[in-house]
């Protein structure tokens, strides 16, 4: 695997609100690739920090957020914490381009959808007239709006839920992306529909060479659409998998109870079939596991050691971030390392 291969890599990223009454780390220290050409999943429970995540990348943090300078966020070899707004714009632009639960935010309601698309040509790609027109009526055809033509002179609220995310994610292809960000794009949709957009996405990844960050609460839709996936919890990732792998071979706690917690799936431990608690606003620096308080399997040490990420299998693509690996050592043996690994990266924050 060569450098090429990765479309955006993101290592240590710290996204924090420093509120008037708390900081808030919504984002505290996480670290995953996106190769080119895969969707990788970002999966979660409400107040994880996924789209904090997702506008950390986008440069979309506003004070009293801040994205810290030990963050770095590669995209295509380029490390974007860096840019200027100015540049960061022209990224949002062109490189990457984000649809989120509501169409509403990405679309005007006094313009036309048919307006709205030629202006992000006119911006983006300098495409105007007749040829901007002929474009935005390619772009509805290309995501499945019937009768393209006419439906680019109506407005957003003369189309129904699915037609409008469909309309933005025209919009979105407008800039000619080679990255999409989806922050849970279909959790509005009924079921139906949300299997429509979901198809529609995988299409245009085979023909346009997409790469896609997918975040969602919904484990059902990570199985249907991702490659890889990183399960979050309370700003920090937990596990990371090939999403086969995942399923099959859940590690941390919190992703079993995540999976014993879609509909309709046969529980297969006892207790776990929900989640019970919240998740936590992180505060301070974890200097335990955060979900240690939920979690069935915790023991003495989860409240004061930090798990560290370890490898899980044979293969070296999966990992997780909890005490009771790796399997066969003992628990000392175990506790110990998450503890050495847990001062290296300590001494190297301090360097
Ligand atoms: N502008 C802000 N100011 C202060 N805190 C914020 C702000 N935005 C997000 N947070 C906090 O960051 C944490 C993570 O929020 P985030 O929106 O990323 O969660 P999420 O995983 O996307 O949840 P959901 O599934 O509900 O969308 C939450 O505790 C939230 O309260
Ligand atoms: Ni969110």
């Amino acid at each position: 695997m060569t450098d090429s291969d990765t479309i955006l890599s993101v290592q240590n990223l710290q996204t924090v609100f420093y509120t008037d009454r708390e900081t808030i780390r919504a984002v505290d220290s996480i670290s995953f690739d996106v190769k080119r050409g895969e969707t990788v999943g970002i999966v979660g429970e409400s107040g994880s920090g996924k789209s904090v995540t997702a506008r950390s990348i986008m440069g979309l943090i506003d004070s009293p957020g801040r994205v810290r300078s030990e963050s770095s966020i590669r995209f295509n070899g380029k490390e974007l914490t860096e840019l200027s707004d100015a540049e960061y714009r022209s990224v949002r632009g062109s490189g990457i381009g984000m649809v989120f639960q509501d169409p509403q935010q990405s679309l005007n309601p006094v313009y036309t959808v048919g307006n709205q698309i030629r202006e992000s040509l006119k911006v983006n790609r300098g495409i105007t007239g007749p040829e901007a027109t002929e474009e935005a009526t390619k772009l509805l055809e290309a995501v499945g709006i019937p009768d393209p033509k006419r439906r680019l002179d109506e407005y957003p609220h003369e189309f129904s839920g699915g037609m409008r995310q469909r309309a933005v994610i025209a919009m979105m292809l407008a800039c000619d992306p080679e990255f999409l960000i989806c922050d849970e794009p279909t959790t509005a949709l009924d079921v139906t529909i949300q299997a429509q957009i979901l198809d529609l996405l995988k299409d245009l990844q085979a023909e346009r060479g997409l790469s896609i960050l997918f975040i969602t609460h919904d484990m059902g839709v990570i199985a249907d659409i991702a490659d890889r996936v990183n399960v979050m919890y309370a700003g920090q990732i937990v596990e990371q998998a090939p999403v086969e792998e995942l399923f099959a071979n859940p590690k941390h706690p919190y992703t079993e109870a995540l999976i014993d917690s879609i509909p309709g799936e046969q529980s297969r431990k006892e207790g776990l079939e929900t989640i019970e608690g919240e998740v936590p606003t992180p505060n301070e620096p974890a200097s335990y596991c955060r979900f240690a308080p939920r979690c069935p399997k915790a023991f003495d040490a989860c409240d004061n050691v930090p798990p560290q990420h370890v490898s899980v299998n044979d293969e070296h693509d999966h990992t997780a971030a909890c005490l009771l690996y790796p399997d066969g050592e003992s628990e000392e043996e175990r506790v110990r390392q998450h503890t050495e690994i847990a001062d290296d990266e300590h001494r190297g924050d301090e360097a």
